[in-house]
C-alpha cells in the first residue's frame, strides 16, 4: 500500500469526503480539507479528529492540516421600526422560523441593545452566552433558528447606556459569531434610528430592511423615518408589515381594530415601498411569544400571516 493510500484508509469513512488531498514527505503527512460548510469549532474538532487518525500511522511524524474555509457570503436583512413596542422583535423571529421551514439556513441577531428578547421568544430565554476565545456561538433554537442576544452580553438583563464605540464593538461580536452554515441574518434592531442602526450601515452591507409598524398613524409617522432612513443609506426597503392589526374576539367572534385598519397599507403605497401583510393582535401571539413557541414553527391558524411575510421577503431574497 503506498503511503497516501494508506493514509486516506486511516481517515474516518464520515470525514473522507472532505478531505481534498493527501501527502506524504519526510514524515510529514499533509492534508487539504475544504471545510467551507463547517463552523469555527466544527472545523476545529474535524482538525483534531484527522490529526490523531493520521498520527498514529507507522512513518507519520507530524500531521498538518490545512483548513480551506470558503468565507460565505451571508446575507444580512434588518428588521426595524421607528416606534418600540410595535412586534419588531416578534416579526423578526416568526420571520425566522418561517424562513428556515422554507429552507432557507437563517441566523437571528437581536442587536435591540434596548429591549433584547429573542431569547424568550425563540427559547423561553435562560440560554447562557457560550463563545470559543472571541468568538460567539449562537444558540440553537428547536426551530432550526440559530441566535446570538445582546441580551447574553448583558449580565443580569440590566438595561444598558451604551454609546457609539462600544455598540459599534457589541454588535461586531453578534454579527461575527461562528454562524456555521447560516446563510441569512435576520437583525433585530431597536427602535428608532440610533446608534445601532448607524453602524449597521456604515460597517455591514445589508441587502434590505423590513419595517413594522400598527396601523395607528403615530406608529406610521416613525416607520415613515425609520424608511427614510434606510433608504438614505441606500438599503433596499423590503416592504412595511403591519402588525396588531385586527382583534378577533375569541368570545364573541367580532373583529375589532384597537390600532386602527389599513394604515400601514396606505402608507406603505405612499411611500412608494412594498406592502407585506398583515399580523393580526391575538392572544395565541402573545402567549407563544412569552414562551418560547413562535407561532410561525405551529400549524395553526397564526402561522399563516407570518409565512406569507416571509414568503415576500423569500421573494426578495431570490432577486437581490
Ligand atoms: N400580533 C400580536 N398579537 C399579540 N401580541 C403581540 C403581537 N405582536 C407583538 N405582541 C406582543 O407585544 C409586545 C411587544 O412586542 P415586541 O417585543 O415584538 O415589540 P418590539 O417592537 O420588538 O418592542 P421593543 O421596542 O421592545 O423592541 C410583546 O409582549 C409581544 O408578545
Amino acid at each position: 500500500m503506498s503511503s497516501e493510500t494508506a493514509i486516506r484508509a486511516a481517515i474516518p469513512a464520515e470525514l473522507a469526503g472532505m478531505v481534498r488531498s493527501v501527502s506524504l514527505r519526510d514524515g510529514v503527512a499533509t492534508l487539504v480539507v475544504d471545510a467551507g460548510a463547517l463552523g469555527r469549532s466544527a472545523a476545529a474538532q474535524l482538525q483534531r479528529e484527522l490529526e490523531t487518525a493520521v498520527g498514529a500511522l507507522e512513518g507519520v511524524a507530524e500531521v498538518r492540516v490545512a483548513l480551506m474555509a470558503e468565507r460565505r457570503e451571508r446575507r444580512i436583512v434588518l428588521v426595524g421600526s421607528g416606534k418600540g413596542g410595535v412586534g419588531k422583535s416578534t416579526l423578526t423571529a416568526n420571520l425566522a422560523v418561517a424562513l428556515a421551514g422554507m429552507g432557507h439556513k437563517v441566523g437571528v441577531v437581536d442587536a435591540d441593545i434596548y429591549g433584547p428578547s429573542q431569547s424568550m421568544l425563540l427559547d423561553a430565554g435562560g440560554n447562557k452566552l457560550r463563545a470559543e476565545g472571541q468568538t460567539l456561538i449562537p444558540h440553537q433554537s428547536e426551530f432550526g433558528v440559530s441566535f446570538v442576544s445582546m441580551a447574553q452580553l448583558i449580565e443580569g438583563g440590566r438595561a444598558i447606556a451604551w454609546r457609539g464605540p462600544m455598540v459599534g464593538k457589541a454588535l461586531a461580536q453578534l454579527m461575527e459569531a461562528d454562524w456555521g452554515e447560516a446563510e441569512l441574518l435576520l437583525v433585530d434592531l431597536p427602535p428608532g434610528t440610533g446608534d445601532v442602526q448607524l453602524t449597521m450601515m456604515q460597517q455591514f452591507k445589508p441587502v434590505g430592511a423590513v419595517v413594522v409598524s400598527t396601523p395607528q398613524d403615530l406608529a406610521l409617522i416613525d416607520a415613515a423615518r425609520a424608511i427614510d432612513l434606510f433608504r438614505q443609506a441606500q438599503i433596499p426597503v423590503i416592504g412595511v408589515a403591519e402588525n396588531m392589526a385586527g382583534y378577533l374576539c375569541p368570545s364573541c367572534g367580532e373583529v375589532s381594530q384597537p390600532f386602527g385598519q389599513g394604515g400601514a397599507e396606505a402608507a406603505a403605497h405612499s411611500l412608494g415601498v412594498p406592502f407585506l401583510g398583515r399580523i393580526p393582535l391575538a392572544m395565541d401571539i402573545r402567549v407563544g411569544s412569552d414562551t418560547g413557541q413562535p407561532p410561525a414553527a405551529s400549524e395553526g391558524a397564526y402561522a399563516e400571516p407570518f409565512k406569507a411575510v416571509a414568503a415576500q421577503v423569500a421573494r426578495f431574497l431570490e432577486s437581490a
